[in-house]
């Protein structure tokens, strides 16, 4: 897969503070990039530099292979955004702030204006003053505005905040839409692990600045795995033969006294071979490795699972 957008060394201090610290971050063409991070992490920093809102202190941005400087409108041509919030006209309506917005950009196109309230579902409303909007239409106004361009990168600052579930779940339809009708790539900011693991592709996990990690889900699920922990009350060597008399293959020994063990072992099965090794079990926990074990702890508890 092609990478779009990659980020080298991208750095932001604000008063001698860095907010953004040596980030390197790909992008890959048509993925939901989920960005996940708790707040003041930096999530929307990076985007403020991506799309040109900020100038960043050191490192470089490269969008379809090319780098980006202060005057690469063409490129930002290519991009959609919402960060923070969506501002609109608000005694204008939907219809007319899209207009507006078209003519602003240099592109207007009746059917693609159609396509986009179609899309967020907003087609009945559209000759209603966005004063009238809820907060979830707005958002959904915002997102229609941001792909009438059809841009080939949609970047979204947190866009489920303060949205309901019924608002949220919408939301997810059409990043889902976009992503797999319209082959768009995306790149959306949460503080919300629930969220980002329902449609993200890849996720890319920053605290304090920082970009701890970036991994493809499919990679974190396979981790998702269940296991078994043995304390015992033994030595290591104990612990090494009680894995060998069971024929274990997948397990990990921990400590002195501890094992994991990732597969599957009757009660009975465990009985026997503790007393063949001459093994007393102190403890013995069934436990799960999930996915949001694997967060909070990367993030220190600080995000919302
Ligand atoms: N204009 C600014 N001047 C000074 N410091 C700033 C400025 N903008 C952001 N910061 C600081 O940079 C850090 C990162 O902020 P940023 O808004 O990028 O985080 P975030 O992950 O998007 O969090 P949130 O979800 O709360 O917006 C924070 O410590 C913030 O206080």
């Amino acid at each position: 897969m092609t990478t779009i957008l990659r980020t080298w060394n991208l750095t932001k201090v604000y008063q001698g503070k860095e907010a953004v610290n040596n980030v390197n971050m790909n992008i890959k063409q048509g993925e939901i990039y989920g960005f996940l991070g708790p707040n003041g992490a930096g999530k929307t920093t990076v985007m403020k530099m991506i799309t040109n809102l900020v100038k960043p202190t050191a490192g470089e941005i490269e969008f379809f292979g090319e780098k980006m400087t202060s005057r690469s409108y063409e490129m930002l041509k290519r991009m959609g955004c919402i960060i923070e919030y969506p501002v609109f006209y608000d005694k204008l309506t939907a219809r007319e702030n899209l207009e507006l917005h078209g003519e602003y950009m240099g592109y207007y196109d009746p059917k693609a204006l159609k396509e986009a309230l179609e899309l967020v579902k907003l087609t009945g409303t559209d000759k209603k003053p966005v004063k009238q909007f809820s907060m979830g239409m707005k958002q959904r106004l915002g997102i229609a505005r941001a792909v009438m361009t059809k841009p080939e990168l949609l970047i979204l600052d947190e866009p489920i905040n303060g949205l309901d579930p019924l608002g949220i779940k919408e939301l997810r339809e059409v990043f889902r839409m976009l992503s797999r009708e319209y082959g768009m790539t995306l790149l959306i900011s949460s503080h919300i692990l629930g969220e980002v693991e329902q449609i993200a592709d890849t996720i890319g996990v920053i605290r304090d600045g920082v970009l701890l990690e970036e991994v493809a889900m499919e990679e974190i699920r396979s981790r998702d795995t269940d296991y078994i922990e043995l304390i015992t009350d033994n030595s290591s060597k104990a612990v090494y033969t009680l894995a060998n008399t069971l024929g274990l293959s997948n397990f990990k020994v921990i400590g002195a006294r501890t094992i994991r063990i990732y597969e599957k072992i009757s009660q009975l099965e465990l009985s026997k071979a503790l007393a063949a090794a001459d093994v007393e079990l102190e403890s013995l926990n069934r436990k799960q490795h999930s996915l949001e074990d694997y967060f909070v702890g990367l993030m220190g508890g600080e995000v919302v699972a």
